[in-house]
């Protein structure tokens, strides 16, 4: 079985190539190729598949040539991962598979739009959905949060001041009522840059680094860092929609719908761009290896 590895901001995927969708993926080959001391390691498989080749695909977006079949590192499979469409994307342009610079992709969650921008990947997708507040436990503590949807579920926690972010232990699963999130979700915990609690505001904070959203912005409204605990997959370095979730609190924060915030995950950073109708989340997406694995050494 062909594979490529790449990344997005250090969340990092095994994808697939299935363009006829000849292969039979199951949850337990997924877990055996993320499965980091026995397969080849990654918070997820991406399956590079035809939306005509895949069963459900034309009723989430009949428009678009590929289907981004997204799997989290444990089997399940998610709605939408903003990192993996930026990776799926840049494989598409990579092997030929399609030319860009933008291009519809078909997800779970719906239509997404990629745009190549000065050798980022940005993707164009659903606003973010704010709805009420929610609590997430974590060493015997409550974290107020604000339940966010981004095709996704997530939960935004802004750390308090007397907490710092870094001191967290995200080594297990957050707490949340599951009453709430029946699915699960997706656990942010943010605070500013710059925060009393401690850290320190990184050099080029406000400037182009990283801002390369749809309208070019060069500074941006709010400079946050998070870290997230996602579903399916624990502690990742990087979540993209996690970040559009963030942003979109942020703004909240600030009185603002609108905007552009500079995210910082543990492994880079990325911009978010909230639009009246869309969120655009823009950063780095980069293919590292490729080779072939055996199925039927992987864990099952
Ligand atoms: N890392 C992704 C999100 C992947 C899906 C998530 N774990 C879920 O189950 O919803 C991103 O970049 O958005």
């Amino acid at each position: 079985m062909q594979f490529t590895k790449g990344h997005g901001t250090g969340n990092d995927f095994v994808i697939i190539p299935d363009p006829d969708g000849g292969l039979t993926l199951t949850p337990a080959l997924v877990a055996g190729l993320c499965d980091r001391r026995f397969g080849v390691g990654a918070d997820g498989v991406l399956r590079v598949i035809r939306s005509a080749a895949h069963p459900d695909a034309a009723r989430y977006a009949p428009d678009a040539e590929w289907f981004m079949d997204y799997w989290n590192a444990d089997g399940s499979v998610a709605e939408m991962c903003g990192n993996g469409a930026r990776v799926f994307v840049r494989y598409l342009l990579a092997t030929g598979l399609t030319d860009g610079p933008e291009l519809p992709v078909a997800t779970r969650a719906g239509l997404v739009r990629a745009r190549v921008d000065r050798g980022e990947i940005s993707v164009r997708m659903r606003r973010p959905r704010l709805s009420e507040g929610a609590v997430a436990r974590v060493g015997g503590r409550d974290f107020a949060g604000t339940a966010v949807e981004v095709g996704n579920p997530h939960l935004v926690c802004p750390v308090p001041p007397d907490v710092r972010l870094d001191d967290l232990d995200l080594t297990r699963a957050p707490g949340f009522a599951a009453a709430r999130f029946p699915a699960g979700v997706n656990v942010e915990f943010v605070e500013p840059v710059g925060s009393p609690s401690g850290s320190p505001e990184p050099v080029a904070a406000a400037g182009p680094v990283g801002a390369a959203g749809p309208v070019g912005a060069a500074a941006t409204d709010a400079h946050v860092r998070m870290r997230v605990y996602e579903r399916g997959s624990a502690e990742t370095l990087s979540c993209g929609t996690g970040a559009c979730a963030v942003a979109a609190v942020a703004l909240r924060e600030r009185g603002r719908e609108t905007g552009t915030v500079t995210v910082d995950v543990p492994g880079g950073r990325l911009t978010v761009t909230i639009e009246e109708a869309a969120c655009w989340l823009a950063g780095p997406a980069v293919l590292v290896a490729a080779g072939e694995v055996n199925p039927t050494a992987l864990p099952r």
